[in-house]
Order: C-alpha cells, then structure tokens, then sequence
C-alpha cells in the first residue's frame, strides 16, 4: 500500500490540439485529495488549457480527465462545477451587481439562496469588511476584487480549488498576503488546489508539489525541496534559477 492520499483529479494522456497546435500534449498524472499543486512553466506551455480541462472550459482533444473517479465529461456541468470553485486573473465580477450578490451568484444558479450572515464569513475569510457585501466592484480596489473572486470560488463550499494567475495583477504585498490567506484556506477546508501560476517563488512557497510544463508536457514533477535541491531537471532548475539569483543578489546589496 502506498502513502499517497486517494487521487480527487486523474488526467490521463490528456491531449488538447488548437488547429496544428498542440496545446497540451500527453498529460498523465494524478492530483491527491488535499494537495496544493502549483502549475508552472512558461508561456504558452499549456498550464491554463490543463487547467479547464477539470471544469470543462475546454473539452480535451483526446484522453480523460477523472473528478473524484468520475469522466468528467459524463458529469452533468452544473453539478460538477458546483464542486469546483475557479478563481481567474481578470476575476470577472458582474460590474452592475454588488460584492455580496457576485459572491452568491454561484448558489443562485442552482436555486439556493446566501444569507447575509454567510457573504459577510465569507468576505471575513478573505480579510475584507462585511460592509463591502454593499458596494459595487468598481468601488474596490484590484486586490480587493482579487479577494472577492476567492470568496466567490468558496461559496458553494468546494473540494477544489482552480487558480488561473489568480495573484498576476497585484503589487507584491497584497500577492504575498493573499498568497498566505490561500494556504490558510485550503488547509482550513480540507481544500485540494491546482494553481496556475508563471513565479516559481510562488509555486515554491505556497504548493506542496510543484509541476512544470514545457510544449504541453508535464517535464517535472517535485516537492519544492526536491527542487531546490537541484531535482527536476534543466527547465525545472531554468525556472529556479530566477529566483535563487535574486535572492543572491539582495543579499550581496544588504553586505
Ligand atoms: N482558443 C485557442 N485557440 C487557439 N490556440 C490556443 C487557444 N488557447 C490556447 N491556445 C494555444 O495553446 C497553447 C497553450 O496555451 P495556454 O493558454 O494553455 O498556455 P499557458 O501556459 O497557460 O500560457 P500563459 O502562461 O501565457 O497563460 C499556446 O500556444 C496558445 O497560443
């Protein structure tokens, strides 16, 4: 018997082509209840079209994609996206709908309503006022609406958790915070969570396992330690490079 917890999200030999492009190219592995994976790589290596292919923003080319043991492609959408809360870079509130009823617009879908006490937990989860449930997105700030897309993603009380970029657009306190809070979150609620996302640092920091693609292939797959340890190989260690030089770096200036 293995230590590994039981497998929430399977991908089998996953292909998604555009045209003569091949998207994602042959993508096997298994995501385990609870983890934290952190999807990296560099542009255009197919981290964002592997990670719809969970929800079904996109339909794989060839290939399967298992949630909790299940094709997700038999699984009626609304039910199955129900149990998967996303999270995108843009957010992609509704401008004319206040904070409060953007975080219930999940649950209004599928015919239940959130009470007030419920959006107000919900925006403390994220650190902001309940009072913000009155005001509409354009009256906050980005890494406010950040967090009020996080508060969104949890509303219907998900297993997991998809994070497209979610942190791309914010200074690096508020990413750094948020960052935090996301961890928090997802041991707080048993989550298991995928982020997408191009800072290594950030996968480092924050995932328990870290995966990188490179011309739609998954070319490493490693604890954060194993990487820093030199494991992984030349593109894994290429992406690693960056931020070890900046460190180095600031340490040599505060000499
Ligand atoms: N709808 C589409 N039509 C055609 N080609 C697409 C489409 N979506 C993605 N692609 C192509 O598929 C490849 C993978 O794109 P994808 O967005 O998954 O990469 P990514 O690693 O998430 O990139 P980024 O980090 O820049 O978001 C790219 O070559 C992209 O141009």
């Amino acid at each position: 018997m293995s230590g590994d917890p039981p497998a929430l999200v399977e991908f089998s030999n996953v292909r998604k082509s555009y045209g003569p492009t091949l998207a994602v190219a042959g993508v096997s592995l298994a995501v385990g209840d609870g983890e934290f994976v952190a999807l990296v790589g560099a542009s255009g290596s197919g981290k964002s079209t592997l990670l719809k292919t969970v929800n079904r923003l996109i339909d794989p080319t060839a290939g399967a994609v298992r949630f909790a043991g299940d094709n997700v492609e038999g699984l009626p959408l609304a039910a199955l996206r129900r149990q998967i809360g996303y999270v995108f870079q843009s957010v992609g509130l509704f401008p004319h709908m206040t904070v409060g009823e953007n975080i219930a617009i999940g649950p209004r879908l599928v015919g239940e309503r959130l009470a007030g006490e419920r959006i107000a937990r919900l925006l403390e989860l994220v650190d902001l006022e309940p009072e913000m449930a009155d005001r509409l997105p354009d009256e906050l700030s980005g890494g406010q609406r950040q967090r009020v897309g996080v508060a969104r993603a949890l509303a219907n009380e998900p297993r997991l958790l998809l994070m497209d970029e979610p942190f791309g657009a914010l200074d690096p306190i508020t990413r750094d915070a948020l960052g935090d809070r996301v961890r928090a979150l997802h041991g707080e609620f048993g989550l298991t969570t995928v982020m997408v996302t191009h800072d290594m640092a950030e996968a480092l920091l924050l995932a328990d396992r870290v995966l990188v693609m490179d011309a739609g292939k998954v070319v490493a797959d490693e604890t954060p330690h194993a990487l820093l340890s030199g494991a992984g190989g030349a593109i894994a260690q290429g992406l690693v490079a960056v931020p070890r030089a900046q460190a180095d770096r600031l340490a040599e200036l505060a000499r």
